[in-house]
């Protein structure tokens, strides 16, 4: 065991190390003469007390592995092996680390628990990649908000939700006042780097549950789950407020700053309705109040669902 190149450590059934080879010393950074005997595992891997993996199957707290893990899973061959995965801080080594962790139990001929074996795979660089991909997947590339794919997936199941719970769903539609002018004086590049800005601004104003999203072009959106009418139209000054106060000069447009215009909409969610429906309220407020003049907010003017969602 002391020579493999797998990190392994054994615990006994008093959750005291009896082993820690060479491979586990160089993966935590801690030398086994250090932990040797002692009962803290878990201080190589983590910077708040918790158990190792080991350390719940000896104590018989397996129920714990939920609350401590990304992912678990109980390995086929039903002798109480166990395998989990989660981020681990590697005090000593000083560098968090994502780690896969196998434990298999050793009873002795009467079926008492004599030690607990803990494998280690450092799956970091999988785990980074994987992140990576998800990213690819569910963001903008130039803004780093939640991509139009996001948003789609997102405003449907907030709206599912809107409908087993009977709560009202509030969209935004938030559109750059005059950006082709922004482009035309200021170059592709210049455009790009003004739509960042915005981007920053508008997710500056959100709070966890909500969504602001790269809806396409010069076109964001922000999906406001359980928000009526009223406090959807107060989030859109915000934004509004927030985007003129960068103060990005417009010369396409005279003496300007650049602006938004957005389109709030509210709706109680209803088996005979749909997200569409929703979008296409939103983008009709937000055309009146580009209509009216820009650097404003149009709220829905559609009164069956501004009654039905109570406002
Ligand atoms: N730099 C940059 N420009 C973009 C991007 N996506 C869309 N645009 C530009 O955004 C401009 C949008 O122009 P319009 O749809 O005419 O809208 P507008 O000029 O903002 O006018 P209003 O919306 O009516 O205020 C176009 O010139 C597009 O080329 C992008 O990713 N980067």
């Amino acid at each position: 065991m002391e020579s493999l190149v797998v990190p392994i450590f054994v615990l006994d059934a008093r959750c005291r190390v009896v082993v820690w080879n060479r491979a586990c010393e160089r993966l935590t950074g801690v030398p086994a003469n250090e932990v040797l005997g002692s009962s803290d595992a878990w201080r190589s891997f983590y910077k708040h007390p918790r158990p190792t993996l080991a350390d719940l199957v000896v104590q018989g707290r397996t129920a714990e592995l939920s609350a401590l893990y990304d992912d678990h899973q109980r390995l086929c061959d039903d002798e109480g092996n166990l395998s989990a995965q989660s981020w681990c801080d590697m005090p000593r080594a000083g560098r968090r680390r994502y780690l896969a962790v196998d434990v298999s139990p050793i009873h002795s001929e009467d079926g008492t628990l004599v030690a607990v074996v803990e494998t280690l795979r450092d799956m970091t660089a999988e785990k980074q990649a994987q992140i990576a991909l998800e990213q690819l997947a569910t963001r903008d590339g130039l803004t780093g908000l939640a991509n139009r794919r996001c948003f789609d997936d997102t405003l449907h199941a907030e709206w599912q939700r809107a409908l087993r719970q009977g709560q009202p769903l509030s969209l935004l539609m938030v559109d750059v006042d005059n950006f082709k002018q922004y482009n035309d004086a200021y170059g592709h590049v210049g455009g790009d780097a003004c739509l960042q800005r915005i981007a920053g601004a508008v997710a500056n104003e959100m709070r966890a549950n909500d969504l602001v999203a790269r809806y396409g072009g010069e076109e964001f959106a922000v999906i406001l789950p359980n928000q009526a009418l009223k406090g959807a139209a107060i989030v859109a000054e915000r934004i509004r407020c927030r985007v003129e106060q960068l103060r990005l000069p417009n010369l396409g447009v005279g003496n300007q700053c650049v602006t938004v215009s957005i389109g709030a909409a509210t709706v109680l969610a209803a088996p005979d309705t749909d997200p569409a429906g929703l979008i296409a309220t939103a983008d009709a407020a937000l055309y009146r109040a580009k209509h009216m003049g820009r650097n404003r907010i149009g709220l829905t003017l559609d009164a069956a669902p501004a009654a039905a969602a109570g406002l």
